[in-house]
């Protein structure tokens, strides 16, 4: 892991000054302050990213009420290609709200989010109607909650394989790859069990191997590791870094957890739905 370096001290986090080319950004923990945000594009133009192929999320002005309660207020964000980036904050500083609108979950009151740098076009999440996120998130997109949400009544490589189906790979081949993502993830042998018949970190690397299967561009994590010891964390959190930066894909997790943070390059605070601090 490199060196953290805060911007907060200066009294404008790095999240409020995201940069114009983020191809040029130095990673150095040395380096000056990034430049002026890079605009977005007006409401009708292209959605392409300005700012270069290796930006995978671009949020501008995230704003998401409820009631009384500003949830997101106001979230500048860049996330560049391969980063694994934590973020922490009070309960109810709204992280899962952040998670859940830069991946197509919920859709922000304001504020606009970009996909980009994958194999595939750019998108603007914010643009698209419910149905079509959706879609986005089958194809484009990989997600891991605390209790991995497997279906009780499928073996695991089944669990594995069902989202490759939905997206149209035929069995044989999508329990091939399955199969395979569960070997990656230390559970060769373990294709044939049910959610119940293994353990909570076994749990959890089978629904990792679920979200990676489809070759998501960015996977979000919400608290993956929250209903495991610290040991099995730690293994956990190894696989899933390794199963998504080391292949170049972005990885978002949302965690109370230090040690968890503490395995991202990046840790992102959020309070009263705004970032506080940005370190790398
Ligand atoms: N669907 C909803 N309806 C009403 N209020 C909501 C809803 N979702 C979130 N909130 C409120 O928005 C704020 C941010 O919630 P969020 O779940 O994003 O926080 P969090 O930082 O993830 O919290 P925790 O660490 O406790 O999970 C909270 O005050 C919460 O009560």
């Amino acid at each position: 892991m490199t060196q953290r370096r805060s911007d907060s001290s200066s009294g404008q986090t790095r999240a409020d000054v995201p940069p114009t080319k983020l191809e040029d950004m130095d990673h150095s923990p040395a380096s000056p302050p990034d430049p002026a945000p890079a605009p977005l594009a007006p409401a009708g133009a292209p959605t392409a990213l300005a700012s270069g192929p290796r930006v995978a999320l671009a949020a501008r002005g995230l704003t998401k009420v409820y009631g009384p309660v500003r949830a997101l207020d106001g979230v500048n964000l860049d996330l560049r290609t391969g980063e694994s980036v934590a973020i922490m904050g009070p309960s109810g500083s709204g992280k899962t709200t952040l998670l859940h609108t830069l991946s197509g979950i919920t859709a922000p009151d304001s504020g606009t989010v970009l996909l980009g740098g994958g194999r595939h076009p750019d998108v603007e999440v914010t643009g698209l109607d419910e149905e079509r996120r959706a879609a986005l998130r089958r194809e484009r997109l990989g997600f891991v909650f605390q209790e991995g949400l497997l279906l009780p009544e499928l073996t695991a490589v089944e669990n594995v394989a069902m989202p490759l189906m939905l997206n149209g790979v035929p069995r044989p081949e999508a329990e091939r790859r399955g199969a395979g993502w569960l070997a990656s993830l230390g559970l060769a042998g373990m294709e044939a069990r049910r959610p119940g018949e293994l353990s909570g970190g076994q749990r959890q690397r089978v629904a990792i191997a679920r979200a990676q299967a489809g070759e998501p561009d960015v996977v979000f994590a919400d608290e993956p590791t929250g209903a495991l010891d610290s040991d099995t964390s730690a293994t956990v959190m190894d696989a899933l870094i390794d199963s998504t930066v080391s292949r170049g894909r972005t990885l978002v997790v949302v965690t109370h957890d230090d040690a968890v943070a503490a395995r991202c390059a990046r840790l992102i605070r959020v309070r009263d739905g705004r970032i506080e601090e940005d370190a790398r």
